[in-house]
C-alpha cells in the first residue's frame, strides 16, 4: 500500500525505512510567504534548464537558478552552472532553514514552475559534487503541489503535499535508496518556486 501523509509532525520520519524525511509544514507566516514568493520571482535571474535525455538536448519549460557561498560549479545532466552569491532573501531563508533543520548548507538550487503542467521527473539528488548523505532542505512557495518518493527496490511510494512557505528535509540514506518527483498536473494553473538547500563538498 502507498502511504499518504497529511498530518504535520516535524519529528516524524515519513519514510518507512532507508532514509529520513521530515515535513515541517509552513516555516513562515502567510504574509512572509507571499513576500518571499514575490521577491524570488522578481529578483532571481531565472533561466531555462537544459537537460540531456535519451541522447537528446532538451530545454525545460521550468526555469532554474543556482546560488552558493562561493562560485561553486555544479554539473547535473551534463550541464555545468556557476553559483551566484546569495540575495538578501535567500540568505534569510538559508539561516531560518539551518536553524529549523539543525543542519548547515552552502548552496541552493532554485526551480520555477510556471504551472502544474511543469514538473520534475524521477531522480535522486546524489550528484558527485554533493556531500554524501548530506541533508537537503526543500522550501516551497506558491501553488501547492504533490511530491512523491519511490523506493528504488521495493517501489513503495510515499506522497505528500508541499504547501506555500513549507519546509521539507531529506537526510541520511534517502538519496541512496529513494527517488523523488514532482508530478505534472492539469489541476494546478498557477506558479510555484522551490528552493533546495544543499551541501557541496569542498576540499
Ligand atoms: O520542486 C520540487 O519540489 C522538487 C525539486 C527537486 O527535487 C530538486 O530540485 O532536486
Ligand atoms: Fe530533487
Amino acid at each position: 500500500m502507498d502511504l499518504f501523509v497529511n498530518e504535520i509532525n516535524p519529528g516524524q520520519n515519513l519514510l518507512p525505512k532507508d532514509g529520513i524525511v521530515n515535513y515541517f509544514g509552513p516555516m513562515v507566516n502567510q504574509n512572509q510567504a507571499d513576500f518571499y514568493f514575490g521577491q524570488l520571482q522578481k529578483t532571481i535571474p531565472w533561466e531555462h534548464d537544459v537537460i540531456h535525455m535519451f541522447g537528446k538536448r532538451i530545454v525545460t519549460k521550468r526555469k532554474v537558478a543556482w546560488y552558493g557561498d562561493s562560485p561553486f560549479e555544479y554539473t547535473y545532466s551534463q550541464s555545468t552552472k556557476k553559483a551566484l552569491f546569495w540575495t538578501p532573501e535567500l540568505m534569510e531563508l538559508k539561516k531560518l532553514v539551518e536553524k529549523l533543520t539543525e543542519e548547515t548548507y552552502n548552496s541552493c538550487l532554485l526551480n520555477l514552475y510556471h504551472s502544474g503542467e511543469e514538473g520534475m521527473g524521477w531522480h535522486s539528488d546524489d550528484e558527485k559534487e554533493l556531500k554524501r548523505n548530506g541533508a537537503i532542505a526543500s522550501v516551497s512557495f506558491g501553488a501547492e503541489r504533490k511530491f512523491v518518493f519511490k523506493h528504488k527496490t521495493t517501489k513503495k511510494k510515499v506522497e505528500l503535499q508541499l504547501g506555500h512557505g513549507s519546509l521539507l528535509v531529506m537526510k541520511g540514506a534517502t538519496q541512496e535508496h529513494w527517488s523523488h518527483r514532482l508530478p505534472p498536473t492539469k489541476k494546478v494553473g498557477t506558479s510555484r518556486v522551490n528552493l533546495t538547500f544543499r551541501t557541496i563538498e569542498t576540499n
